[in-house]
């Protein structure tokens, strides 16, 4: 089995159909028009956004996130993942009335728990969403910043990327980096090229959550070379929400023949039918990598990861020794 590494894994995207229709017996919630025949169903990125929000509303104690978090990363260990980072919103727990630090616990408690049962290591990304204003965005990482936690090392930013400017979210950034959290950013997924530079020039992010649009301009795929940025590409999300129209015309290959620094990510795996294991076939099925080329991603991802040094040589040190 080939080792793996996920950098980007939305917490309240990796509920599966059965969980979020156990959740919503538990609080009397109806699903009937948003989980069909085992799956979920929306038709467009909004549509989606609404069903995931949906979902994450009926997470409301430390134990549910707890538990979904203890799932997710026990059946990443399960497929050889040794390292995940989980994007985390405290802005989805307080809208059910949880307190963030509660929420924060739950899934850190998840993560040791994971790592001693299985090995695998974990970090949080704290997040914020877009779509919910800069005003928001910076609450999110000023709470960041003002509460520092060993297992959140990373800020960043998903939602509807076809609201605001980045440079409306700079203060946030800035925030966030100077209380010593990593930078990653959610763009050029539903918005171009313009929007991936845009993000790059006012948020200096060191990665790009998905960035897989930057084709669409060459000068800006010399620069991610250049500048070494990471993206965090998820291929059946990609496909899954219309980026692009199907795997031969996407455009991880590209990226990576021309010196961009490629990872493999599940985003929010049951809405796609994926899970990171889905995601290595598809680059061996779609993009013809072999297991080596496949290692070499993973490499990447550590070498990436927000996480210690030494944490990052322990881990190489694993991936160096994994036989396939
Ligand atoms: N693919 C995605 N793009 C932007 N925000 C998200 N939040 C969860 N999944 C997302
Ligand atoms: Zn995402």
């Amino acid at each position: 089995m080939v080792p793996k590494a996920e950098l980007h894994c939305h917490i309240e995207g990796a509920v599966s159909p059965a969980l979020a229709l156990a959740q919503a017996e538990r609080h009397g919630a109806d699903l009937s028009e948003i989980v069909v025949d085992g799956a979920y169903r929306w038709t467009d990125f909004t549509a989606f956004l609404n069903v995931y929000d949906t979902v994450a509303a009926l997470f409301r104690t430390r134990d549910d996130y707890a538990r979904l978090a203890h799932d997710y990363l026990s059946s990443l260990a399960a497929d050889g993942c040794l390292y995940s980072e989980i994007f985390i919103s405290t802005d989805h727990a307080e809208q059910t009335g949880l307190s963030p630090h509660a929420y924060i616990d739950g899934l850190a408690e998840a993560i040791e728990r994971a790592k001693a049962e299985t090995g695998i290591e974990g970090r949080m990304i704290a997040t914020g969403l877009r779509h919910g204003g800069p005003e928001a965005v910076e609450r999110a990482a000023r709470f960041a910043a003002d509460n520092p936690h060993p297992l959140i090392t990373g800020f960043g930013m998903a939602g509807d990327e076809r609201m605001h400017h980045p440079k409306d979210f700079a203060p946030a950034f800035d925030i966030a980096r100077d209380a010593g959290l990593r930078i990653t950013v959610h763009a050029g997924e539903l918005a171009g090229a313009e929007s991936v530079r845009d993000a790059l020039d006012h948020l200096r992010p060191e990665r790009i959550g998905h960035g897989v649009r930057a084709i669409e301009d060459p000068a800006l795929v010399e620069r991610l070379a250049e500048e070494r940025i990471v993206l965090e590409i998820c291929p059946a999300s990609n496909i899954a929400l219309g980026v692009f129209a199907d795997y031969a015309s996407h455009p991880f290959n590209r990226l990576r023949d021309a010196g961009v620094k490629v990872t493999l990510n599940s985003d929010d795996p049951p809405h796609f039918h994926s899970s990171l294991a889905n995601e290595y076939r598809i680059a061996s099925d779609h993009f013809g990598l072999d297991d080596a080329a496949l290692k070499g991603i993973t490499r990447t991802a550590i070498e990436a990861a927000f996480c210690d040094d030494d944490t990052r040589t322990k881990l190489l040190g694993k991936l160096g020794q994994a036989i396939i």
